[in-house]
């Protein structure tokens, strides 16, 4: 499926006026593909002073990225991977949604970006996980959807000074994703039909290149996230017992 997914993405790659817009198309729309190099480094030298930070804890932590399409049960698993193997959980949609909560100057920015399905600016979103990495002080980490596209990772591995772990990818088809999105119930303003579209978009076309990087770096372990959660449960306790952390 994810194979079959690439295949699709080599056949038609993404448009800059495809509706899947994001940071990092927004990045795109502002600065000329030669001063991308210069635009990562400007976002490296604001974190300079945390650059390399073990997040407060003597060890460093270990880290597993969760990742796949919206709806592949990434937090639901998450939840269950940190209640049996004593992981911190930390979402990075979630870490979003309280940032917009707290009435902080960044919020509208945020809430705008999310409804539309978007990609939040990676300065925002990194420092919020380093934060909460920081908080944490935890010795395992499971980071919750996220890096969304190739600017995220960069930004994350420049100022947390890491590469995850282990990359976990929830493989799901569109058709079961949609439907349980529509299903969560939750009250999300891009839990809609418009926004699920932009979202699986910007899956593709954006997070996929980043499964595919750390595929070649031989960290991604893939698990087919249909079936019930008990059911993938099964296969993600199995991956998780054979990890060293
Ligand atoms: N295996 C599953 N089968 C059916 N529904 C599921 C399954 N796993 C999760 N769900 C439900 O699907 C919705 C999306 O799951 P969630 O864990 O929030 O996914 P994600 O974080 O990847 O968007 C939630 O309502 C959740 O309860
Ligand atoms: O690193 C991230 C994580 C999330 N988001 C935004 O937050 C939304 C919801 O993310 P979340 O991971 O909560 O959604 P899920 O995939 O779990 O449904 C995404 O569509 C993005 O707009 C983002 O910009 N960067
Ligand atoms: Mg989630």
């Amino acid at each position: 499926m994810w194979r079959r997914r690439r295949a699709l993405l080599l056949r038609s790659p993404p448009s800059s006026s495809s509706t899947a817009a994001s940071s990092c198309q927004h990045r795109r729309r502002h600065l000329l593909p030669s001063e991308e190099p210069l635009a990562v480094n400007r976002l490296a030298r604001l974190f300079t002073s945390q650059a390399g930070s073990d997040c407060g804890n003597s060890q460093k932590p270990f880290i597993a990225f969760v990742l796949g399409g919206p709806g592949s049960g990434k937090g639901t698993q998450c939840t269950k991977i940190a209640s049996d193997f004593g992981f911190a959980h930390l979402s990075a949609g979630d870490l979003l949604r309280h940032e917009i909560a707290s009435g902080s100057e960044k919020g509208e920015l945020i809430l705008d970006t999310i409804k539309e399905g978007r990609i939040v600016p990676s300065e925002i979103t990194v420092e919020l996980i380093r934060k909460a990495m920081e908080t944490s002080n935890a010795n395992k980490v499971l980071i919750d959807g996220f890096p969304r596209c190739e600017e995220n990772r960069i930004a994350f591995e420049r100022i947390v000074g890491r590469e995850p772990d282990v990359v976990v990818f929830f493989d799901c088809p569109e058709d079961e994703m949609v439907k349980r999105l529509l299903g969560r119930n939750q009250g999300r303003v891009d839990d809609n039909i418009e926004t699920i579209k932009t979202r699986l978009k910007v899956f593709e076309s954006l997070n996929i290149p980043v499964i595919d990087y750390y595929s070649s770096r031989g960290k991604v372990r893939k698990i087919n996230a249909t079936g019930t959660a008990d059911e993938i449960f099964d296969a993600v306790h199995k991956l998780f017992s054979s990890l060293r952390f």
